[in-house]
């Protein structure tokens, strides 16, 4: 067997190399000719898979190690009679970990307390329900939007977007990028709601960069800059707008899902798929390949209050203002279209804040274990 993969999958090599051969490409660059004896082909978002890619080629399994699938002509897969697997929530929380960086970082940066903020959440899938979750737990009053979810569910406390959009001062989007049927999600967030964002507003995403028209985003910024805005995907990645990325206040590169462990869930979930239609027993999981961690235990000691407490364990796990800085070093150096995709290639490990075992005093468990980390307390502190 060939097993076709993207050199920015890890390891590839330990969960299949039993099976076959392993080949690993620039999926960004990959084209028909590099395919013509493979039987399985692993993707990661920067590949479009469609007609023009597999007709005629031997392909009979495609996984892609991602959340999304915008990339993927489903129907024509479907039509071809390719098996499809994709991997549903591998990274979620890895998501979840980055918002929390980047909300603690601009609650740093402008003395304020989170509780004192309304955090409306556009999708609320793998991505947006887990961070209402640990948000909720934090004490963080959450609005949430999701018409798909809505319709199909009889309970729940949706709201719609423009409500979400009035009531919200804080408006994290994760939603995938649907460009057809009754809930389209290109350009979601259009001229005339970016026009009535209140000005203070925090907006983030980590979902998909079209979901937001840019050029209307960046003439609100160069016309008013009275918003703080926190981008991780872009329109036209990797060839983003540059003078978008030096107006926004958190500028990362399609980095929010990239801990050690949601990229090794992502290939493991593939070859359990795989296995699964192969008729074979998966011999390997993901726990069986991750390293151990550089930090696995902090202590925190003389905490004063919530916040501080919040910002000082999450900056100090998982400061956002790593990537921001190294990837505009890379821009530097390698330009900007060139230096997103080697940042992503080359990104330095981070490892999801479940990893980390805290010890506190008692009193502050709850609070800890809200962020997401395990929490070993300290009864006589
Ligand atoms: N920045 C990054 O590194 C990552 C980005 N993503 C992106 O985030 C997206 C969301 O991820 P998951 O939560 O795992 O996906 P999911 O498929 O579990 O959830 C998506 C949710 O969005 C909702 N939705 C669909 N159309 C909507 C609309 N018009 N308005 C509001 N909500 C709508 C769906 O009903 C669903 O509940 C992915 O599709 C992917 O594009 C995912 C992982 C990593
Ligand atoms: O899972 C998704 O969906 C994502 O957006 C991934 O984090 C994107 O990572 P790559 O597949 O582009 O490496």
């Amino acid at each position: 067997m060939h097993i076709v993969a993207d050199r920015n999958m890890p390891q590839v090599e330990a969960f299949f190399g039993d099976h076959g051969r392993v080949t690993r490409v620039d999926g960004r660059r990959l084209s028909r000719e590099q395919l013509t004896d493979a039987d399985v082909l692993l993707v990661r978002s920067v590949t479009r898979v469609d007609s023009a890619l597999l007709q005629d080629t031997p392909v009979r399994f495609v996984g892609t190690a991602t959340i999304g699938t915008d990339h993927l002509d489903l129907s024509w897969l479907e039509q071809a009679g390719i098996p499809v697997a994709s991997a549903p929530g591998c990274n979620a929380e890895s998501v979840v970990d980055y918002v929390l960086s980047c909300l603690m970082l601009a609650c740093q940066r402008s003395g304020e307390t989170l509780t004192d903020r309304t955090v409306g959440v556009m999708g609320a899938g793998q991505v947006g329900s887990r961070l209402v979750t640990r948000l909720r737990a934090m004490g963080v009053t959450c609005l949430v939007c999701d018409p798909p979810r809505a319709e199909r569910e009889s309970a729940g406390d949706f709201i719609s977007l423009a409500a979400l959009i009035e009531q919200a001062d804080v408006i994290c989007c994760h939603t995938p990028l649907v460009r057809e049927g009754r809930y389209p999600t290109h350009h979601l967030l259009d001229q005339d709601l970016i026009g009535s964002l209140a000005p203070g507003t925090w907006l983030l995403n980590a979902g998909r960069g079209d979901c937001i028209d840019t050029a209307a985003l960046k003439a609100r910024l160069l016309a008013h800059n009275d918003l703080v805005v926190m981008l991780d995907v872009w329109e036209q990645e990797p060839d983003i707008d540059p003078e978008l990325a030096r107006l926004v206040d958190i500028a990362t590169p399609h980095i929010a899902g990239y801990s050690q462990e949601g990229r090794l869930r992502g290939t493991a979930m593939l070859y359990e798929a795989w296995c699964h239609a192969a008729g074979n027993v998966p011999s390997r999981r993901w726990s069986d390949v991750i390293s151990a961690p550089v930090v696995s235990g902090i202590t925190l000691d003389a905490v004063e209050g919530q916040q501080q407490l919040w910002e000082a364990l999450v900056l100090c796990h998982y400061d956002v203002r790593r990537d921001m800085d190294l990837v505009s070093r890379y821009w530097q150096q390698y330009g900007i279209s060139a230096g997103f995709d080697r940042y992503r290639r080359e990104y330095p490990a981070r490892r999801e804040f479940s990893s980390v075992n805290v010890t506190a005093p008692a009193g502050w468990r709850s609070a800890i274990e809200a962020l997401g980390f395990v929490c070993h307390a300290r009864t006589n502190g």
